[in-house]
C-alpha cells in the first residue's frame, strides 16, 4: 500500500520540494510516501468555481482506483499527533491506498470535497498550498514514528 498526497501545483518554490524530499525520503519502502501534483489551472478571468472544477479533474485522475481519501481542509478533523498515529493505524490496517487530497489558492472544488472519507485540519490557519505538502509529509512522518517507536517524536 502507498500513501499518496494529490496536490494541486507542479511548480513550487524550491524550499517547497526541498523540504517534502527531506520528509518523503525517510519513508520505509513498504510504505512510500509518493507526491502527485496536479497543474494549477491558469487564473486569468475564471472564476474561483471554474478554477476548482478544472483542478478537481486532474486529482480525480491522480487518485488510483479504491483509495482511500483523506481531505486536507482548514475546517476538516482536528487532530493530534497521537491521534494521527492512531488513525493511521486504523487507515493501514485494510490495505487500501491512502490519498491526501490538497487544493490550489481557491480551495478544493466541493463536489470533490464530498467524495471524502474523512477530511484533516492541520491548523486553524489557512495555510499556503506550497506549504501543506511540506506540513502533511511532516506530520504523517512523525505519526509513522510514534506508530513504530522511532525515536523521531518524543512525547
Ligand atoms: C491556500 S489553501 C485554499 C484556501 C481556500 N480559501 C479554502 O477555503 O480552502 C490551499 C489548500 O491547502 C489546504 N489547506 C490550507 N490550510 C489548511 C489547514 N489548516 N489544514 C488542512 N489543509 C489546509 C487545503 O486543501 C486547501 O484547499
Amino acid at each position: 500500500m502507498r500513501l499518496l498526497i494529490a496536490a494541486v501545483g507542479q511548480k513550487q518554490p524550491a524550499w517547497a520540494d526541498l523540504a517534502y524530499e527531506d520528509f518523503a525520503k525517510r519513508f520505509p519502502a513498504e510504505l512510500p510516501l509518493l507526491l502527485k501534483a496536479v497543474k494549477a489551472e491558469p487564473r486569468g478571468g475564471k472564476s474561483a468555481e471554474q478554477l476548482m472544477a478544472a483542478e478537481a479533474v486532474r486529482l480525480e485522475a491522480a487518485v488510483p482506483k479504491g483509495a482511500r481519501r483523506v481531505v486536507l481542509d482548514e475546517r476538516g478533523t482536528r487532530m493530534t499527533t497521537t491521534e494521527l498515529a492512531r488513525r493511521l493505524e486504523f487507515w493501514l490496517g485494510d490495505g487500501r491506498d491512502l490519498v491526501f487530497l490538497v487544493g490550489g489558492p481557491d480551495g478544493l472544488d466541493p463536489a470533490l470535497k464530498a467524495t471524502a472519507d474523512e477530511t484533516l485540519r492541520l491548523s486553524d490557519l489557512t495555510l499556503p498550498h506550497a506549504f501543506v505538502r511540506v506540513f502533511l509529509a511532516e506530520a504523517l512522518y512523525r505519526a509513522w514514528s510514534l506508530r513504530n517507536g522511532h525515536p523521531y517524536h518524543r512525547e
